[in-house]
């Protein structure tokens, strides 16, 4: 991540040179993986078996698509690329937030909690999609997280045509970085917009964590004033996997561990949202 914001110069010690040899190690080892399931599709064909090992987007291009081996590559880098620190620091913002906010776990502990009595008396273990659309308030709280976190602080875009704007020209071929970060903090489009409330993301405003206000209904549309993961045809390919896998990971979390910061702490970005000391937190199990 540092090599891609970093001078291309490829010199020994540089972030650069540092990503560039971590591209071709990964490349190397996606294009080993693609030659073993090259074999073990042809040995799937000539026993006329459908196995599961290959159900999965590699599979799925290697038997179905017309790519060449490079966009195969190429294809696969790109998602763990965009797929691995976007959720991964998502995560951490979550336990960051969270941790200062136990109001909003205890909120989320209840309804994981129905969720998982309701399996259990199903005899289930393994959460599903049914379980997964009756996270409300994780929903809420995934937003807010986003909201505040801004994983993703800009976007890139190019006027293709001469564009004039709230009475700013913007010439043909310019890059616009729409900064959605300012939106979302943005006082005229949130109350309180430095406040961690998950409870703004329902009808009814119980309150923010660290928040005088007793709750007044701030409930706005939300629309343009919300785009973590960007808009229009270029929209995340993810979004939605981002927020699965979130939920996945609160679930689990607020089930079975109480946890606090081992050490101080806070999200910088520079440009990249990152926890300078790792957030280190100290985790107990709930018994
Ligand atoms: C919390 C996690 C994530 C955030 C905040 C996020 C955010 C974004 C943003 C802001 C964009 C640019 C959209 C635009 O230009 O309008 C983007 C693009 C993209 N994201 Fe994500 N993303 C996340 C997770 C993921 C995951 C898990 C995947 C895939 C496994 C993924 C795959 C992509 C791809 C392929 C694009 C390029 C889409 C295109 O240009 O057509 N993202 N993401």
């Amino acid at each position: 991540m540092k090599g891609v914001v970093s001078a291309p110069l490829n010199l020994p010690g540089t972030a650069y040179r540092k990503a560039l040899q971590s591209r071709a190690t990964i490349l190397k080892f996606i294009e080993r993986k693609m030659e073993e399931r090259k074999s073990e599709i042809k040995e799937e064909d000539e026993a006329e078996d459908e196995a599961e090992i290959n159900d999965d987007l590699l599979g799925w291009v290697l038997k179905h698509s017309n790519l060449s081996t490079e966009q195969i590559l190429d294809l696969i880098l790109s998602l763990l690329f965009a797929g691995h620190e976007t959720s991964s620091v998502a995560i951490a913002l979550a336990i960051y937030f969270l941790q200062a906010c136990p109001k909003a776990v205890q909120e989320l502990r209840e309804e994981h909690l129905e969720i998982a009595m309701a399996k259990k008396e199903l005899g289930e273990s393994e959460l599903n999609w049914d379980d997964y659309k009756k996270m409300d308030f994780t929903q809420c709280v995934i937003n807010e997280t986003l909201r505040l976190g801004n994983v993703v602080r800009f976007l890139h875009r190019k006027a293709l045509k001469d564009v004039r704007y709230k009475g700013y020209d913007i010439p043909s071929g310019w890059k616009v970085l729409p900064v959605i970060s300012a939106v979302h903090l943005d006082n005229s489009r949130y109350d309180e917009p430095n406040l961690f409330n998950p409870w703004r993301w329902q009808q009814q405003n119980n309150g923010a964590c660290g928040s005088s206000s007793s709750g007044s209904g701030s409930f706005s549309t939300w629309g343009n004033n919300f785009m973590p993961f960007g808009g229009g045809p270029r929209l995340c390919a993810g979004s939605e996997l981002a927020k699965l896998e979130m939920a996945v990971f609160i679930h689990h979390l607020v089930l079975n561990f109480n946890w606090e910061l081992a050490e101080d702490d806070q999200p910088f970005t520079f440009p990249f949202v990152d926890f300078p000391n790792g957030l280190p937190i100290r985790v107990s199990r709930i018994l």
